[in-house]
């Protein structure tokens, strides 16, 4: 398909000569250009400024070698990522993955999305994101120490708490953002909120661990009760993966009345017809770092699947993927909207795969896309910066209610712009131009010297 505007056009064919071969990237600037067209029609001052053709080329990406050593004294190599795609709301800010599939397209894909997500937050924050191909399944804590050490010796040259600011992601949690900070902390003699994600004795947030999940609850309950006058209680739910953003999607959905019967790995999923037992994964994933598969082995009445992919063929009225980029595809969607879903909100990021939210759109199925739904986590990441500028901390309740008016804000304020350009209740595009405009607007302001 190409763009009605050639303009679009034109920027969409240069990202592509610049950037070939990265697929995730260019789908994630497919997607928001697409958006743009209405936005390119009412506002020629930000074509004229060249702010789209400067948006999709990250600002600095650094790469970097990462050696270290394992248990048996063999030299391990990895290679190292941080995109510094955009500051020009506030310091870089976006997550570090640690997972074998992370390489250049995906950091950029990461890093593109966290500029319009940061945006919708409200909060003062750039896009930044990083990672490395290591892969922390079945590496010691020592081996996964080392490797923190070694990575952050490189990284600590380009981060600082007002420069840029990581936190966790995919195989990056509480254990790894400790290590991380440990050796920017011994490297610069500072003690300052580098990352978010810290521990709660040492400059964590508290509720940052539930964040992206209870967020993506608070942004789904306002999409059902705006748009249909509905709620989250007596639903059936459907949440694919089982780590931190599936894990507190799934303790808000059943405080909120839902029912969720089944959560996935990456090797297959269970089905619990009664609604999983959320204290029995959290023991296998949170504590023993185990598969999935464990839980039938405690709990009488599930059913364990092989391939996690038909996860998506369980019948549900609510459907949350939060485990992957592109693990809904078209025809999972098509089984969705075969069974009745109503609304489909993403955890993950870029989880849905064009060709799916296509068919969920087309359904008349609600649809909250990642930059919007999961937001959440970065969210509660700047209250962590806000609470270690002022050496001060907020409650668990005060965090928690700041998280829930801001997920309900970015609901209001995508479904406003997709009103305002024409294309009402579509959130895909709503959050796209939302979060561009005040982006496009900052950076008009700033000159072009960026
Ligand atoms: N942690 C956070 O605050 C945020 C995370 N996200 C996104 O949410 C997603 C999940 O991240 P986390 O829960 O933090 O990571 P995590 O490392 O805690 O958990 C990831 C889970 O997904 C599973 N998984 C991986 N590939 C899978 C597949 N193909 N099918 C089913 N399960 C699979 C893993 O086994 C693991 O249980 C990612 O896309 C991440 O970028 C988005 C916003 C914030
Ligand atoms: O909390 C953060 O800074 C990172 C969150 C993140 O990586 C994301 O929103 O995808």
């Amino acid at each position: 398909m190409s763009f009605k505007s050639t303009y679009l056009q034109g920027v969409y064919e240069n990202v592509c000569k610049r950037n070939a071969g990265e697929t995730e990237f260019l789908q994630a600037v497919r997607e928001v250009l697409e958006s743009l067209e209405p936005v390119v029609e009412k506002r020629d001052d930000l074509v004229k400024a060249g702010i789209i053709d400067r948006i999709v080329e990250p600002e600095r990406f650094i790469q970097f070698r990462v050696s270290w050593v394992d248990d048996n004294g063999t030299v391990q190599v990895n290679r190292g990522f941080r995109v510094q795609f955009n500051s020009a709301i506030g310091p870089y800010k976006g997550g570090l993955r640690l997972h074998p599939t992370v390489c250049a397209s995906v950091i950029k894909f990461l890093g593109f999305e966290q500029i319009f997500k940061n945006s919708l937050t409200g909060l003062p924050m750039g896009g930044g994101k990083g990672g490395s191909d290591f892969d922390p399944k079945g590496k010691s804590d020592a081996e996964v120490m080392r490797f923190c050490q070694s990575f952050m010796t490189e990284l600590s040259k380009h981060i600082g708490a007002d420069t840029d600011v990581p936190a966790g992601d995919i195989g990056v949690g509480a254990r790894e953002i400790g290590y991380m900070f440990g050796q920017y902390k011994r490297l610069r003699n500072e003690f300052t909120g580098v990352l978010t994600g810290k521990g709660l004795s040492y400059g964590g947030s508290l509720a940052r661990t539930q964040a992206t999940g209870y967020g993506l609850l608070y942004f789904t309950q306002e999409m059902l009760k705006s748009m249909k006058k509905d709620s989250m209680a007596g639903k059936t739910v459907v949440i694919s993966g089982s780590g931190n953003v599936a894990i507190y999607a799934t303790e808000k959905a059943v405080e909120m009345g839902a029912k969720v019967v089944a959560l996935s790995d990456s090797n297959g999923y269970i089905y619990d017809p009664n609604g999983v037992n959320l204290d029995v994964v959290k023991q296998i994933k949170e504590v023993e770092r185990g598969r999935i598969s464990e839980y039938v082995k405690r709990v009488s009445g599930a059913e364990y699947h092989e391939g996690c992919k038909q996860i998506w063929t369980v019948k549900c009225d609510i459907a949350l993927p939060c485990a992957t980029q592109n693990e809904l595809d078209q025809e999972s969607a098509k089984a969705l909207i075969a069974n009745g879903v109503i609304a489909v909100a993403e955890g993950a990021n870029m989880p849905s795969t064009p060709e799916a939210v296509e068919e969920f759109l087309k359904a008349g199925v609600m649809f909250a896309p990642a930059k919007a739904a999961n937001a959440g986590g970065v969210a509660t990441s700047g209250l962590e910066m806000s609470q270690n500028s002022m050496r001060y901390s907020w409650s668990f309740e005060e965090v928690d209610s700041k998280l829930k008016g801001i997920m309900e804000n970015i609901f209001h304020n995508a479904y406003n712009a997709s009103k305002e350009y024409g294309a009402e209740g579509n959130l895909v595009m709503g959050a796209n131009i939302a979060g561009f405009l005040k982006v496009a607007d900052a950076m008009k302001w700033q000159g072009v010297a960026y």
